[in-house]
């Protein structure tokens, strides 16, 4: 099967401090991939780098068989890849309209609205606040519009920031629902960083542990210890 993101001894950090000390995985088409680590490990800093934003200072990254490395974030995400970051990551002045928008600039006006059509499907609640300022959203409607905006394009591959931090069981059950669906009918793969292990094992199919800047251990969640495991890694 075709590797859709592999990353082969990435470094990478900020200025004279390295995080990622030598990162290598491989996801493959299809695959719904936690990457599980505590505090501190470096998992932002890994999607940070995947995305270019973050420049990689050695290593390699490959999206969709591509090396990305040294690219800018625009090209990056042109080749189908989408991120719903950590951080709020909206523009608090814009409505939520124009923030959804703003992950699609470079579709038409047309794929754009068939795509919100289909967001707001997932998540209806959305059709009646397109013209509300996305900073007066409650944290967990910013959540939902977030995994909404990087749905939008259809991306062949998306990758989710803890996107279910303090949200409440059933929103995070909802974002579920839509993560598996859009996986089910769309074959997208996904990269979700989590450290709410129910979550996750409730969907992925494997996952890697991430600590110090590196990935432990990987595994699959066919496997039946693989829920202890990820506990056990997050506890010690
Ligand atoms: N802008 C920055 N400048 C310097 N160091 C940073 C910066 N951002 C993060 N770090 C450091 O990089 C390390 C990894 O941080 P990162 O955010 O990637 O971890 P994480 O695994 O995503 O953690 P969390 O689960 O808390 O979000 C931490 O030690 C952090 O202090």
């Amino acid at each position: 099967m075709s590797s859709v993101l592999s990353c082969d001894q990435l470094h990478s950090g900020y200025g004279a401090v390295e995080v990622l000390s030598g990162v290598s995985l491989k996801i493959q088409a299809s695959d719904i991939y936690a990457l599980v680590g505590k505090n501190g490990a470096g998992k932002t800093t890994l999607l940070q780098t995947i995305l270019g934003v973050l420049k990689a200072t050695a290593g390699s990254i490959m999206v969709f068989e591509k090396e990305v490395a040294g690219m800018p974030t625009h090209r990056i995400v042109t080749s189908g890849l989408a991120c719903a970051p950590q951080e709020k990551a909206f523009f608090n002045d814009l409505t939520v309209d124009e923030n959804l928008r703003l992950g699609s600039l470079s579709s038409s006006k047309s794929e754009f609205v068939s795509g919100r059509d289909r967001v707001i499907e997932m998540f209806p609640f959305i059709a009646n606040r397109l013209r509300q300022r996305a900073g007066t959203l409650s944290g967990g409607e910013q959540a939902m519009v977030k995994v909404a905006r990087a749905l939008l394009p259809k991306p062949k591959l998306v990758l989710l920031d803890e996107v279910t931090e303090g949200l409440q069981p059933l929103t995070i059950d909802r974002v579920r629902d839509v993560l598996m669906r859009d996986h089910t009918e769309r074959n997208t793969t996904i990269l979700v960083v989590e450290q709410n292990v129910d979550f996750v094992a409730g969907f992925a199919t494997r996952y890697g542990l991430m600590e110090r800047g590196q990935i432990r251990a990987e595994g699959s969640f066919a496997e039946a210890d693989a829920v202890d495991r990820i506990s056990e890694h997050l506890s010690i």
